[in-house]
């Protein structure tokens, strides 16, 4: 059985390798590899014009690159089986466009007619979104949070097993936010692969396996939160609070081990990760008489700055 009859998800839906696309002069994608293994969340990230929309458009075959390997779902992208293929694909672009006067329901039915998806569906996606309950309203009177639902209902026809996602909590709230990763969880808990971009990095850096930064159309930095910093090694941050006595007295305990920030009521001490131990050897016998001590790993904010800006 082939790659594109199988039903069968492949072990990495998404790989790409050395893929290149320049529009003139300009090197928007330069060299880009990736592979993403199923079922995991990964994120993309980068300033505007990083080239994260012209990666997505050639990986769901609307943009050719110039040269490299690009499969998704298991088949080459523009390829004889791709056009098979591409129902296995779900999109939920930036800005989709919803016709105002249909209901929910009837949105859903349209899109399914488009990508061939039975409408049985419908129903159950209605359900699964939260929609269930506003089927038959038109959309002109949904909320921002509920128009993304129906969109993630949209992209969710045909039960892809790979699904883009272009900014898709842009505008929405907390509570709407946090529903939304939790449905991108129980879709990636059955093996749903989803690739997603996001200005929102406090957002994405709790929720994503993995993520790639990518800069001037290449990837800087690949891997879980966890490992970019330590291959990135920021340093840590620790924040004492004390007495202005007990505050100098850490500060000079901490010597060399550290750079020193004294703020009014704490004391910052910015420390590389390989000294974190012997910092708090350092610190060690003053903790008792210590109001507190935190420790803060660098955010994904700061690993984002430490290798795109
Ligand atoms: N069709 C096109 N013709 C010419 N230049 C283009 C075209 N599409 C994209 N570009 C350029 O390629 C570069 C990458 O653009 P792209 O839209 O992929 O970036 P992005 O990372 O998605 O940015 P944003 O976060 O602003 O959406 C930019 O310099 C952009 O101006």
């Amino acid at each position: 059985m082939d790659a594109a009859s199988s039903t069968v998800p492949p072990a990495e839906p998404i790989v790409l390798a050395g893929v290149r696309k320049a529009f003139g002069p300009l090197q928007a994608v330069a060299g880009v590899d990736l592979r993403v293994p199923r079922g995991e969340l990964f994120g993309l990230i980068g300033h505007n014009g990083a080239g994260k929309s012209t990666l997505f458009r050639i990986m769901l075959g609307l943009t050719d690159a110039d040269s490299g390997r690009v499969e998704v779902a298991g088949v080459a992208v523009g390829g004889p089986q791709w056009r098979e293929a591409r129902r296995r694909i779900g999109y939920l672009p930036e800005q989709l466009a919803l016709y105002e006067s249909l209901s929910g329901r009837e949105t859903l039915a349209f899109f399914a007619k488009l990508k061939g998806a039975p409408r049985a569906q419908i129903e159950q996606l209605l359900e699964l979104v939260g929609l269930g309950h506003a089927a038959e309203r038109a959309v002109r009177t949904y909320s921002k949070g509920m128009r993304q639902r129906l969109g993630l209902a949209q992209a969710l026809l045909g039960d892809p097993q790979v699904l883009f996602l272009d900014e898709p909590t842009n505008g929405l709230d907390p509570q709407a936010i946090k529903e939304f990763y939790e449905l991108l969880g129980a879709l990636g808990a059955r093996g749903t692969t989803i690739l997603i971009t996001s200005h929102i990095l406090a957002e994405l850096q709790q929720r994503v396996d993995r993520l790639a930064i990518l800069a001037n159309g290449k990837v800087v930095a690949q891997g879980s939160v966890q490992a970019l910093r330590e291959q990135l090694a920021l340093p840590l941050t620790l924040t004492l609070r004390g007495t202005p006595e007990l505050l100098q007295a850490a500060r000079e305990a901490a010597g060399d081990c550290a750079r020193a920030l004294l703020l009014p009521e704490a004391l910052q001490l910015h420390c590389e990760r390989h000294r974190k131990m012997e910092l708090l050897a350092r610190l060690a016998p003053l903790a008792g008489r210590l109001a507190d001590l935190e420790i803060t790993e660098p955010s994904l904010e700061d690993l984002y700055f430490g290798v795109a800006a």
